[in-house]
């Protein structure tokens, strides 16, 4: 028995990598049974057949998964940001980094078209930049054909694997054709009003870059708080979780509890206000949901 990782599907075949080499294996009839289907990114077993020919017999314990695009055990995502059209958003900046960090998904913040902004505009950017750096995340900033970008991304890429996200129209493919040319992908492309996404009748792929992997299709791009937790919100902001070990009680949420570290950091102005706001307005969110049967 040998052991691999998957890194593409196709056609009912899955091709795992192992020693450098990629295997063509089919899935086991018992997959199909239990209704597990084995996906990219997949640790494995697998029993080789023949010439180059495989069958999988196990499929480890995922790290986590995700959707769209549908590949499981990612470190990090990059998330796309664009500094203008679409405008930036940090409440919609702080939704997908709380996703992120509820499925223990790395973020990289990257903030593109840059070369959209006047430098008025740019100012105002760069105070958010510095806020987010601030928290503990790391910003790369960019623009479509920027020459420096495999530069500034190379080290974050290195020995991890990467997915890109954010919402439509962000660059995200302009983004992966720069830093991989031979990919080729379609932007520009509106595609969402008729329900499916160009990207649907591609199959992910995760691809050696940098002395990692990362992911030829970019997805999640968009969340909700379906499967969140409101004592799990906290966690989700950094700079909040490392002041909540100071807060009187366990399990505060930072409303009305007294001697909470998290009010007495806004006092002092410690942490940024909006992003306080952002927690309460997600808070919120969660305890209005509809219980889950
Ligand atoms: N000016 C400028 N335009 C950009 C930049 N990056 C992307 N664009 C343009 O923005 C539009 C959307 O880019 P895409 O790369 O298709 O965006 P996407 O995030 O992949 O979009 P979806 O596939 O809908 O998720 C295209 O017209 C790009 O040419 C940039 O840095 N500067
Ligand atoms: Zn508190």
């Amino acid at each position: 028995m040998e052991k691999g990782q998957i890194r593409k599907a196709l056609s009912g075949f899955y091709y795992v990598h192992s020693d450098g080499e990629l295997i063509q294996c089919r899935g086991r009839g018992v997959f199909r049974n239990r209704g597990i289907s084995p996906l990219v990114g997949d640790f494995v077993d697998f029993v080789v057949e023949g010439n180059n020919d495989g069958t999988i017999t196990a499929v480890h314990e995922r790290h986590n998964e995700l959707v769209r695009p549908p590949v499981a055990n990612i470190d990090q995502a990059i998330l796309v940001f664009s500094a203008k059209e679409p405008a930036f958003n940090t409440i919609l900046l702080d939704k997908f980094l709380v996703a992120l960090e509820s499925f223990h998904i790395h973020p990289i913040i990257c903030l593109t078209k840059t070369d959209l902004l006047t430098s008025e505009e740019n100012e105002g950017i760069q105070q958010y930049v510095k806020d987010y750096q601030e928290i503990g995340y790391e910003v790369i900033q960019t623009y479509k054909s920027d020459p420096e970008i495999l530069v500034k991304i190379e080290q974050v890429l290195d020995g991890k694997t990467t997915v890109l996200a954010g919402q439509s129209g962000v660059g995200k493919s302009t983004l992966l054709n720069t830093i991989m040319p031979s990919l080729e992908l379609k932007t520009g492309v509106i595609s969402e009003a008729l329900g499916r996404g160009k990207h649907t009748t591609r199959h992910v792929e995760l691809i050696p870059l940098a002395g990692g992997l990362i992911a030829d299709t970019p997805g999640f791009s968009s969340f909700d708080f379906d499967t969140l937790e409101k004592e799990e919100l906290t966690s989700c902001f950094p700079e909040l979780q490392r002041l909540s070990e100071d807060c009187k009680f366990r399990g505060c949420l930072h409303l009305k509890e007294p001697k909470c570290a998290v009010k007495a950091a806004i006092e002092n102005k410690e942490i940024k206000q909006y992003r306080y706001d952002h927690y309460l307005q997600f808070l919120q969110e969660i305890i209005d949901r509809k219980p889950r049967y």
